[in-house]
């Protein structure tokens, strides 16, 4: 980078001031620079017809050595700006340099580039050896040196003693494996995946995705990689740049993006199941609507605000994300109603584990005030800040933890959500572990909130 500023896209598509993400601190042009690229693909149907806009005037860019994921729903583009990366589409707009040189023009095979797809496409009638040498013999590279790089590789991807093993014999996950393999023994100065993982089922995925991560780290490869998955996305990325209908809606580290996303559709998307307002005037039914639940409001957002102002600055974070938590927490005032109010306009965003079921408490009426509990202070409430009855749809044990389906008012009407049950202090019979609370269907419940797994976004994104 030049120093230049460079612009990207904001959630409403407006554009913001940039400064390019360079973990080294130099101003050398280095790695990939998307600078507002548009892809567009004509209308099959007739040439006069409008067409289709996948992507709407991204900017991005990746160090050297770096890992980026592209995020985002089915159609959101993603893919067409691999390809637009790979030379694979051309770019209707904007423009795509690597180490600052425009790669306008420069055809596929010229940019240095590795491409990894969904199906790994093995050549069958190769040996795995053979499939992973195949990309050094079209460079050139002696076989007695390819014969190094591909033990290496096969090592680097946990496939040691694979090397004479027919293709056909091998599982999905070995096949992709051998892929990731062949992709990477040419060191390609960029290597761009595109939903590598996609066709194998949800262990092996995870598993694989680890694997993909640490291969990538070994070898010091910069790649950018495609999924929709965002599990997958923070296992293997250094940063995430999270797509929304062909714009990119926020660029930050997986941690960072998870604890401050930019807008509620970033947080949608990462899973967060219920957005509350938080402190807002004239939302008849928010966490800010009375008196008695000011304190807890302001508890709820000053402790977010503090959790935010831990967000490291510059680095991986210099990315069109700014670090709304601490902007805002800064802003927080500390006072009356008024002054609280004022500082509204934003959404409690609880996510996956955001809501907890109050062990050993079943809701009555008695207990609700229009649905919601007002036993702020109770001691068996697990935040401490506040809690609301609600209605159990269904319990269900997954990955060692009871998930409640429960509908319920949080203070936007009636929706269902999930909260975790409580172990309870029963242990098992056998004395390994304890119980979780699962309420049958149909019965009264409370949740709680869990500061830990809620985040701040604005209202108006
Ligand atoms: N060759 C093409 N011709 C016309 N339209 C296309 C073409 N390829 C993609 N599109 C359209 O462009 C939009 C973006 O598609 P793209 O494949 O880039 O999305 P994606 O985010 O990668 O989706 P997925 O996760 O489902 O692969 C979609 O509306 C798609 O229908």
């Amino acid at each position: 980078m030049d120093g230049a500023t460079v612009v990207e896209r904001t959630t409403d598509g407006s554009a913001e001031p940039y400064v390019p993400h360079d973990p080294t601190g130099s101003t050398a042009s280095r790695g990939l620079t998307v600078l507002d690229v548009v892809v567009h693909y004509p209308d099959p149907a007739s040439s006069k017809g409008p067409g289709t806009t996948a992507v709407r005037g991204v900017g991005l860019d990746l160090a050297p050595g770096e890992v980026l994921a592209l995020l985002g729903p089915s159609g959101c583009g993603k893919s067409s700006l691999l390809r637009a990366v790979a030379g694979l589409e051309p770019v209707a707009g904007g423009s795509i340099t690597w180490d600052g040189r425009d790669l306008a023009g420069v055809p596929v095979h010229r940019r240095g580039f590795g491409l990894m797809f969904q199906e790994g496409q093995l050549f069958p009638h190769r040996d795995v050896a053979g499939n992973v040498a195949f990309g050094l013999q079209m460079a050139g590279v002696k076989r007695s040196a390819a014969a190094g790089r591909v033990a290496e590789l096969l090592d680097v991807v946990g496939l040691a003693g694979y090397a004479q093993r027919p293709v056909a014999t091998l599982s999905g996950g070995e096949r992709q494996r051998v892929a990731l393999a062949r992709a990477l023994a040419p060191e390609p100065q960029l290597l761009l995946l595109d939903e590598p993982l996609s066709a194998l089922d949800r262990g092996l995925r995870d598993r694989l995705a680890a694997d993909l991560r640490a291969a990538l780290v070994a070898t010091g490869t910069t790649a950018l990689f495609v999924t929709h998955d965002h599990d997958e996305a923070f296992t293997v990325a250094d940063r995430v740049a999270v797509m929304d209908a062909g714009r990119l809606l926020q660029v930050a580290a997986p941690e960072d993006l998870w604890r401050a996303p930019a807008s509620r559709r970033v947080a949608e998307f990462l899973g967060y199941q219920a957005f509350v307002a938080l402190g807002s005037a004239g939302s008849s039914r928010s966490l800010g609507d009375s008196a008695a639940d000011f304190e807890a409001d302001f508890e709820a957002a000053d402790r977010l605000s503090e959790r935010g102002r831990g967000v490291p600055r510059g680095g991986s974070d210099r990315s069109l994300a700014t670090d709304p938590l601490s902007e805002r927490g800064r802003g927080m005032p500390r006072g009356g109603s008024d002054n609280f109010s004022a500082a509204g306009g934003e959404l409690l965003a609880i996510g996956p584990t955001g809501l907890v079921l109050v062990p050993g408490a079943h809701a009555t009426d008695e207990l609700s005030e229009g649905g919601r509990g007002t036993d702020r202070r109770s001691s068996d409430n697990k935040s401490g800040a506040w809690s609301a009855n609600g209605t159990v749809v269904r319990s269900a044990f997954r990955r060692g933890r009871t998930e409640v389906t429960v509908d319920v008012d949080l203070g936007a009407g009636p929706q269902r959500v999930v909260a975790l049950g409580m172990p309870s202090a029963t242990p098992v019979p056998d004395g390994a572990t304890h119980h979780s609370f699962a309420p049958a269907p149909g019965g009264r419940v409370r949740v709680a909130l869990d500061l830990a797994g809620c985040a701040v976004v604005p209202t108006d994104s």
